[in-house]
């Protein structure tokens, strides 16, 4: 396949090699991408993690990962092997020093000095310092190494900045690869090409012609296996301040002058800290917390999420902000983000609302012109319009739709985010990783939020299981005479 270019020999390591992560979402993209042709034969993944277990059990357990979370059309014996007699494993505590590394260095003895070694952070991101100072201490950084940082970076601005100092100490910026899968997703990367690569609709891309943005990403799962991480989360910290932000900067910036990564980066950060502060005082209305109580998705009954938690708990499982970017191009547009888990269905899109026609000559106004941008599922682009009403002799409008599927060639589904992420880093391509400054950004935004949640200056809303969401965040559009778009359909 021409479109997927082999890289570099690399040496991959996973510090959380036999965690959720890992074998949900990591090896099952390496695999995909070795099928792909994109991975050479001399390529390496060592798995580190504190469980006790031989290189044999490691990619025992790597082949029920694959098997698990790949369709088997994808899966060939053959190539199975092939990817399993890649992988390594180390037996290794990584935020302690100790003679456990050992294993680890022995195995880069022999390596060539400039082979890129990729160092990925998949466990708990409050030993990513001490792992850092480890990767020093024995020797382990060179001038080819990057890290790449799973989320989250932090739980507030503090803790963030503790985290990229820790990193920072051993790694200067341009070799630290912060991941935000969502900017891997290929309708993600999209906005860039629809905003600056047409004109059409580049010329109306301002508050002259946009009315208002919706950015939505609900799911219908609850927090299945990852409570006690969600729970200590809840849907800002886990959703908003990092993926949702990023598809907000992505929609609000100006045109970069390159698809280098710092030009890309500097225009999300133009945005970030154009954002309008929340207070404590405009936190009541400009943002919505909720959590969901027990009810029915997909015809099943589910239970709430007190009852899945099993205690009491003052996380949200919805939220939802009216957000302002206060720049010329986008004054007094309302930008309104949310997110849900156990929300009726899976969705993520941006939904950009036109400014309707200021005309009287069809007598009834025209209906607002609307761009819907599928992120996922069925990813693709959707325009109302209005046109005449071809069933009434009167001249009347109606609307329609440009409807258009964005596809893989030969209809395949779009690869996992992660495929693209986890080869950029090896590419030592950095456009879709965040820099310190965005995650810090961010931060500054979200912080007043989530205080203002902690000192209940926002009432802790309800919403039953499979619903949309709480009334209060219908009335945070109704205000400005919107609606969600899902009420719109
Ligand atoms: N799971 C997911 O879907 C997502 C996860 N993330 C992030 O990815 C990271 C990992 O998440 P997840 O896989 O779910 O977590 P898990 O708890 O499933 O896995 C944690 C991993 O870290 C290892 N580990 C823990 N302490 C050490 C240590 N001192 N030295 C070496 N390894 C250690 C564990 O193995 P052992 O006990 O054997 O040491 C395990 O392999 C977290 O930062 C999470 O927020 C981000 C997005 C999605
Ligand atoms: O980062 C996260 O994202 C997932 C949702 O990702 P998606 O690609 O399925 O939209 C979310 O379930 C998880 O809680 C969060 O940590």
């Amino acid at each position: 396949m021409e479109h997927f270019q082999q890289v570099e020999p690399f040496d991959y390591v996973i510090f959380g090699a036999t965690g959720d992560l890992t074998m949900r979402k990591l090896l099952p993209a390496l695999y995909n991408r070795l099928r792909l042709g994109q991975i050479p034969d001399d390529a390496r993944i060592i798995g580190a993690a504190r469980t006790e277990l031989s290189r044999e059990a490691y990619v025992a357990r790597a082949r029920e990962a694959l098997e698990r979370f790949l369709p088997s059309d994808v899966l060939s014996p053959g190539l199975v092997d092939r990817f399993l007699a890649r992988l390594d494993y180390v037996t290794l505590d990584s935020s302690r020093q100790s003679e456990q590394w050992d294993s680890l260095t022995s195995l880069f003895a022999k390596a060539q000095p400039d082979r890129v070694r990729v160092f990925y952070f998949a466990t708990a991101p409050q030993l990513y310092g001490s792992i850092c100072e480890n990767l020093h201490r024995y020797g382990l950084i060179t001038a080819n190494s990057r890290v790449v940082l799973e989320k989250p970076i932090g739980t507030d601005m503090a803790t963030a900045t503790a985290i990229n100092d820790g990193v920072g100490q051993y790694f200067p910026e341009k070799q630290i690869y912060r991941i935000d899968h969502y900017l891997g997703k290929e309708t993600v990367q999209n906005v860039l090409a629809l905003r600056f690569a047409n004109p059409l609709i580049n010329a109306a891309w301002s508050a002259e012609h946009i009315e208002s943005v919706q950015i939505t990403a609900a799911e219908t799962v609850g927090v299945e296996g990852r409570a006690a991480y969600y729970d200590t989360s809840g849907a800002l910290r886990d959703m908003i301040q990092n993926h949702l932000l990023q598809v907000l900067c992505l929609v609000a910036m100006e045109a970069p002058d390159s698809l280098e990564a710092d030009a890309v980066r500097n225009a999300k950060l133009a945005v970030l800290n154009a954002l309008r502060p929340i207070t404590e005082a405009s936190a009541a209305t400009e943002t919505v917390r909720a959590q969901y109580t027990a009810g029915v998705i997909g015809g099943e009954n589910v239970p709430g999420y007190l009852e899945e938690l099993g205690t009491p708990s003052a996380t949200e499982t919805f939220a939802a902000v009216r957000a302002w970017v206060d720049t010329p191009r986008w004054k007094n547009v309302p930008f309104y983000i949310r997110t849900a888990k156990r929300s009726a269905r899976k969705v993520s899109e941006i939904v950009v609302t036109f400014r309707p026609a200021a005309t009287t000559m069809f007598g009834a106004a025209p209906a607002s012109n609307r761009l819907v941008l599928r992120i996922q599922p069925n990813e693709g682009v959707e325009l109302r319009l209005n046109v005449k009403n071809p069933a009434l002799d009167v001249f009347n409008l109606h609307t329609a739709d440009l409807d258009t599927s964005i596809r893989m060639e030969g209809g395949m589904p779009f690869p996992d985010s992660y495929e693209r992420l986890l080869l950029d880093a090896v590419r030592g391509d950095p456009v879709l990783f965040i820099r310190r400054d965005e995650v810090e950004a961010a931060w500054r935004w979200a912080e007043p939020v989530l205080d203002a949640w902690k000192h209940n200056k926002v009432p802790m809303q309800t919403y039953s299981a499979g619903s949309y969401g709480p009334e209060q965040a219908t009335r945070l559009l109704a205000e400005h005479g919107d609606t969600w778009h899902e009420a719109s359909e």
